[in-house]
Protein backbone atom coordinates (compact mmCIF):
# COMPACT_ATOMS: atom_id res chain seq x y z
CA UNK A 1 0.00 0.00 0.00
CA UNK A 2 1.31 3.34 -1.13
CA UNK A 3 0.97 6.80 0.79
CA UNK A 4 -2.00 7.95 -0.79
CA UNK A 5 -3.71 4.24 -0.55
CA UNK A 6 -3.19 4.72 3.17
CA UNK A 7 -4.26 7.91 3.36
CA UNK A 8 -7.49 7.00 1.69
CA UNK A 9 -7.64 4.17 4.00
CA UNK A 10 -8.16 6.09 6.98
CA UNK A 11 -10.48 9.22 5.36
CA UNK A 12 -12.54 5.89 4.61
CA UNK A 13 -12.79 5.07 8.35
CA UNK A 14 -13.37 8.13 9.33
CA UNK A 15 -16.39 9.05 6.56
CA UNK A 16 -17.86 5.97 8.53
CA UNK A 17 -18.32 8.11 11.65
CA UNK A 18 -20.38 11.12 9.55
CA UNK A 19 -23.88 11.23 9.98
CA UNK A 20 -26.44 12.88 7.63
CA UNK A 21 -27.62 15.94 8.89
CA UNK A 22 -23.80 17.13 10.38
CA UNK A 23 -22.33 19.67 10.85
CA UNK A 24 -18.42 19.35 9.92
CA UNK A 25 -15.08 20.84 10.26
CA UNK A 26 -13.02 19.74 6.88
CA UNK A 27 -9.67 19.80 7.60
CA UNK A 28 -6.38 20.61 5.31
CA UNK A 29 -3.98 18.85 3.60
CA UNK A 30 -3.38 15.94 1.42
CA UNK A 31 -4.98 13.44 3.68
CA UNK A 32 -7.98 15.39 4.60
CA UNK A 33 -8.20 16.25 1.08
CA UNK A 34 -8.87 12.64 0.25
CA UNK A 35 -11.73 13.10 2.95
CA UNK A 36 -13.62 15.59 0.82
CA UNK A 37 -13.15 13.08 -1.98
CA UNK A 38 -15.12 10.62 -0.75
CA UNK A 39 -17.11 13.09 1.16
CA UNK A 40 -17.98 14.26 -1.76
CA UNK A 41 -19.19 11.11 -3.47
CA UNK A 42 -21.52 10.30 -0.38
CA UNK A 43 -23.37 13.94 -0.77
CA UNK A 44 -23.73 13.24 -4.59
CA UNK A 45 -24.95 10.32 -3.62
CA UNK A 46 -27.93 12.12 -1.39
CA UNK A 47 -25.99 12.51 1.93
CA UNK A 48 -27.01 16.26 3.60
CA UNK A 49 -24.10 17.54 5.61
CA UNK A 50 -23.08 21.30 5.59
CA UNK A 51 -18.82 21.90 6.35
CA UNK A 52 -16.82 24.43 7.93
CA UNK A 53 -13.46 24.80 5.73
CA UNK A 54 -11.00 25.34 7.91
CA UNK A 55 -8.74 26.88 4.66
CA UNK A 56 -9.28 28.90 1.43
CA UNK A 57 -7.96 25.65 -0.25
CA UNK A 58 -10.18 23.38 1.29
CA UNK A 59 -12.72 25.70 0.22
CA UNK A 60 -12.38 25.56 -3.14
CA UNK A 61 -11.77 21.60 -2.83
CA UNK A 62 -14.91 21.68 -1.83
CA UNK A 63 -16.70 23.90 -3.78
CA UNK A 64 -15.04 22.31 -6.89
CA UNK A 65 -16.78 19.15 -6.02
CA UNK A 66 -19.67 20.12 -4.41
CA UNK A 67 -19.95 19.54 -0.55
CA UNK A 68 -21.45 22.35 0.77
CA UNK A 69 -19.96 24.53 2.85
CA UNK A 70 -20.92 27.27 5.41
CA UNK A 71 -18.78 29.94 7.35
CA UNK A 72 -18.03 29.43 11.35
CA UNK A 73 -20.19 32.40 11.73
CA UNK A 74 -22.98 30.55 9.90
CA UNK A 75 -22.53 27.24 11.68
CA UNK A 76 -20.74 28.28 15.34
CA UNK A 77 -21.39 25.33 16.70
CA UNK A 78 -19.62 21.58 14.88
CA UNK A 79 -20.46 18.27 15.47
CA UNK A 80 -17.40 16.98 13.66
CA UNK A 81 -13.97 17.58 12.33
CA UNK A 82 -12.23 15.48 10.70
CA UNK A 83 -8.44 16.74 10.07
CA UNK A 84 -5.09 15.47 9.18
CA UNK A 85 -1.80 15.62 11.40
CA UNK A 86 2.10 16.02 11.10
CA UNK A 87 2.49 14.31 14.44
CA UNK A 88 0.42 11.98 16.74
CA UNK A 89 1.74 10.61 19.87
CA UNK A 90 -0.03 7.95 22.41
CA UNK A 91 -1.76 10.81 24.58
CA UNK A 92 -3.37 12.40 21.19
CA UNK A 93 -1.06 15.31 21.55
CA UNK A 94 -0.62 16.60 17.92
CA UNK A 95 1.40 18.61 15.89
CA UNK A 96 -0.14 20.57 12.82
CA UNK A 97 0.49 23.01 10.46
CA UNK A 98 2.82 21.56 8.07
CA UNK A 99 0.03 22.94 5.65
CA UNK A 100 -0.09 26.44 7.34
CA UNK A 101 -3.78 26.36 8.12
CA UNK A 102 -3.12 25.57 12.04
CA UNK A 103 -5.27 28.74 13.07
CA UNK A 104 -8.15 28.30 11.21
CA UNK A 105 -7.99 24.36 11.84
CA UNK A 106 -7.09 25.11 16.03
CA UNK A 107 -10.55 27.32 15.93
CA UNK A 108 -12.52 24.71 13.98
CA UNK A 109 -11.66 21.97 15.94
CA UNK A 110 -12.42 24.36 18.83
CA UNK A 111 -15.73 24.66 18.29
CA UNK A 112 -16.59 21.06 17.26
CA UNK A 113 -17.77 18.42 19.77
CA UNK A 114 -15.61 15.50 18.23
CA UNK A 115 -12.06 15.90 16.39
CA UNK A 116 -11.52 12.77 14.68
CA UNK A 117 -7.42 12.54 13.02
CA UNK A 118 -6.62 10.88 10.18
CA UNK A 119 -3.33 9.84 9.37
CA UNK A 120 -0.48 7.73 7.97
CA UNK A 121 1.72 5.58 10.63
CA UNK A 122 4.35 7.60 9.86
CA UNK A 123 2.90 10.15 11.67
CA UNK A 124 2.62 8.27 14.62
CA UNK A 125 5.80 9.39 17.36
CA UNK A 126 6.98 8.31 20.57
CA UNK A 127 7.31 12.59 21.49
CA UNK A 128 6.51 15.25 19.88
CA UNK A 129 8.70 17.40 18.03
CA UNK A 130 10.52 15.21 14.94
CA UNK A 131 8.78 17.98 12.68
CA UNK A 132 9.34 21.28 13.21
CA UNK A 133 6.59 23.28 15.31
CA UNK A 134 4.74 25.63 13.41
CA UNK A 135 4.20 28.95 15.24
CA UNK A 136 1.64 31.38 13.54
CA UNK A 137 2.96 34.78 14.28
CA UNK A 138 2.07 38.46 13.66
CA UNK A 139 4.48 40.14 10.78
CA UNK A 140 4.99 42.84 13.25
CA UNK A 141 8.11 42.72 15.24
CA UNK A 142 9.15 39.74 14.10
CA UNK A 143 12.35 39.70 15.33
CA UNK A 144 10.98 40.54 18.77
CA UNK A 145 8.86 37.76 18.94
CA UNK A 146 11.43 35.33 17.23
CA UNK A 147 13.97 36.28 20.26
CA UNK A 148 10.80 35.57 22.70
CA UNK A 149 10.09 32.54 21.43
CA UNK A 150 14.42 31.73 21.72
CA UNK A 151 14.37 32.70 25.32
CA UNK A 152 11.05 30.85 26.72
CA UNK A 153 12.62 27.48 24.35
CA UNK A 154 15.54 27.80 26.74
CA UNK A 155 14.08 28.30 29.78
CA UNK A 156 12.16 25.01 28.50
CA UNK A 157 15.76 23.41 27.79
CA UNK A 158 14.60 23.51 24.22
CA UNK A 159 16.75 24.86 21.34
CA UNK A 160 16.72 25.16 17.58
CA UNK A 161 16.61 27.05 14.91
CA UNK A 162 13.30 28.82 14.24
CA UNK A 163 12.93 29.48 10.22
CA UNK A 164 10.58 32.29 9.12
CA UNK A 165 8.57 29.97 6.14
CA UNK A 166 9.19 30.90 2.91
CA UNK A 167 7.52 30.67 -0.50
CA UNK A 168 8.89 31.57 -3.41
CA UNK A 169 11.36 35.12 -2.64
CA UNK A 170 9.30 35.99 -0.03
CA UNK A 171 7.57 34.83 3.23
CA UNK A 172 4.73 32.24 3.42
CA UNK A 173 1.66 33.80 4.39
CA UNK A 174 -1.40 32.30 5.90
CA UNK A 175 -5.08 32.78 4.90
CA UNK A 176 -5.18 35.15 8.03
CA UNK A 177 -2.13 37.00 6.84
CA UNK A 178 0.36 36.07 8.90
CA UNK A 179 3.62 34.44 9.05
CA UNK A 180 4.73 31.14 10.23
CA UNK A 181 7.71 30.28 12.05
CA UNK A 182 9.10 26.52 12.09
CA UNK A 183 10.81 25.62 15.10
CA UNK A 184 13.28 23.05 14.85
CA UNK A 185 13.34 21.79 18.23
CA UNK A 186 13.34 18.28 17.89
CA UNK A 187 11.97 16.50 20.87
CA UNK A 188 8.98 17.97 23.04
CA UNK A 189 9.18 16.51 26.10
CA UNK A 190 6.71 19.14 27.79
CA UNK A 191 4.33 20.26 24.97
CA UNK A 192 1.67 21.40 27.47
CA UNK A 193 4.05 23.93 29.23
CA UNK A 194 5.35 24.48 26.11
CA UNK A 195 1.99 24.73 24.09
CA UNK A 196 0.45 27.49 27.17
CA UNK A 197 3.46 29.67 27.48
CA UNK A 198 3.75 30.01 23.20
CA UNK A 199 0.62 31.33 24.22
CA UNK A 200 1.86 34.60 26.11
CA UNK A 201 3.91 35.74 23.47
CA UNK A 202 1.99 38.78 22.23
CA UNK A 203 3.54 38.43 18.63
CA UNK A 204 2.16 34.95 18.63
CA UNK A 205 -1.02 34.22 17.16
CA UNK A 206 -1.45 30.70 17.67
CA UNK A 207 0.78 27.50 17.51
CA UNK A 208 0.70 23.97 16.15
CA UNK A 209 0.44 22.43 19.81
CA UNK A 210 -3.20 20.53 19.29
CA UNK A 211 -3.10 18.98 23.32
CA UNK A 212 -7.21 17.73 24.76
CA UNK A 213 -8.04 18.28 21.49
CA UNK A 214 -8.56 14.67 19.56
CA UNK A 215 -11.36 12.32 20.58
CA UNK A 216 -9.54 9.80 18.79
CA UNK A 217 -7.13 9.26 15.73
CA UNK A 218 -7.66 6.94 12.80
CA UNK A 219 -4.00 5.64 11.66
CA UNK A 220 -3.10 3.95 8.27
CA UNK A 221 -0.73 1.52 7.74
CA UNK A 222 0.32 -1.11 5.28
CA UNK A 223 -2.85 -3.56 7.09
CA UNK A 224 -5.44 -1.03 7.17
CA UNK A 225 -6.42 1.36 9.58
CA UNK A 226 -6.72 0.98 13.32
CA UNK A 227 -8.36 3.46 15.64
CA UNK A 228 -6.00 5.04 18.63
CA UNK A 229 -7.33 6.43 21.52
CA UNK A 230 -5.40 8.17 24.33
CA UNK A 231 -3.60 6.57 27.11
O1 LIG B 1 -2.04 20.66 9.83
C1 LIG B 1 -2.19 20.57 8.64
C2 LIG B 1 -2.30 21.71 7.72
O2 LIG B 1 -2.11 22.93 8.41
C3 LIG B 1 -2.31 19.20 8.04
O3 LIG B 1 -3.36 18.52 8.62
C4 LIG B 1 -1.03 18.47 8.26
O4 LIG B 1 0.04 19.24 7.70
C5 LIG B 1 -1.04 17.08 7.63
O5 LIG B 1 -1.06 17.19 6.25
P1 LIG B 1 -0.97 15.92 5.31
O6 LIG B 1 -2.24 15.16 5.49
O7 LIG B 1 -0.78 16.50 3.92
O8 LIG B 1 0.25 15.14 5.73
Amino acid sequence: MDAREMKIKAAEAALQHVENGMRLGIGTGSTAEEFVRLLAEKVAAGLKVEGVPTSERTARLCLELGVPLKSLDELPELDLTIDGADEVDAALRLVKGGGGALLREKIVASASSRMIVIADETKVVETLGKFPLPIEVNPFGLTTTRIAIEKLASRLGLSGEIKLRKSGDGPFTTDGGHYIFDAFFGRIPDAEALAIQLNSIPGVVEHGLFINMASFAIIAGPAGARTLQAK
